[in-house]
């Protein structure tokens, strides 16, 4: 069975995905990662499959916090006109902590933005960067349920060169500096792996507007 064992005898390393990119296995802890899934679970209903310019549909759900995401913009509302969720000052600190796990201090970070991806066993998402900010602090991104493989290739295509790692549930990726623009995406959720019944994702960004 896959999955972590009850005793992870070998600790997971971090591992360096690129400059400024780096992946933290297990940095959520239990109660943490009980409090992110009963959030995501209220923000849940406001899911939506985001449709795509060239008519495609993404095979996630996902529902925005602070600004809403569409490609590609950000607005204060969503395609209804209602108001977006707001963004929680527990998350922001909960980002600060990250980039300072990740790069040693938080410096200025303040997040103002949240993706949240709902991923069923058959989701999955396509190489892209994530462009649409002003600001290129860095994505904080918090990781729940089943275990994802992550691709994190490069700035200039969205081909290879990459790295596939898998995220669990409590691990936490920060990509930012020379990274920030890389191109990355999630080729497959291996299912069965978490509690949850699908794998959440949480982006943290600086909107910069
Ligand atoms: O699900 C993930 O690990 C990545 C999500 C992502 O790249 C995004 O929301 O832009
Ligand atoms: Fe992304």
């Amino acid at each position: 069975m896959r999955g972590a064992p009850v005793l992870e005898l070998i600790p997971r390393r971090r591992v360096e995905l690129g400059p400024g990119a780096v992946q933290v296995p297990d940095w959520v802890d239990a109660d943490t990662q009980r409090t992110l899934v009963a959030a995501c679970r209220e923000w849940a209903p406001g899911s939506r499959h985001t449709r795509m310019p060239n008519g495609g549909v993404m095979s996630v759900r996902t529902v925005c916090l602070g600004w809403h995401w569409r490609p590609y913009r950000y607005s204060r509302t969503l395609d209804d006109g209602s108001p977006v969720l707001p963004f929680p000052e527990w998350l922001r600190d909960l980002g600060r902590r990250a980039v300072a796990a990740a790069y040693g201090t938080a410096g200025d970070y303040t997040p103002d933005v949240a993706l949240v991806n709902f991923y069923d066993t058959a989701a999955k998402m396509g190489m892209h960067q994530d462009k649409d900010e002003r600001s290129l602090a860095p994505v904080v991104s918090l990781s729940l349920g089943d275990t994802g493989v992550f691709r994190f290739g490069n700035t200039e295509t969205r081909g290879r060169p990459w790295t596939d790692v898998e995220l669990r549930s409590g691990d936490l990726v920060v990509f930012g500096g020379e990274s920030r623009l890389a191109y990355h995406g999630v080729p497959k959720i291996l299912p069965g792996t978490g509690n949850i019944g699908g794998r959440l994702n949480i982006t943290l960004r600086e909107s910069g507007l």
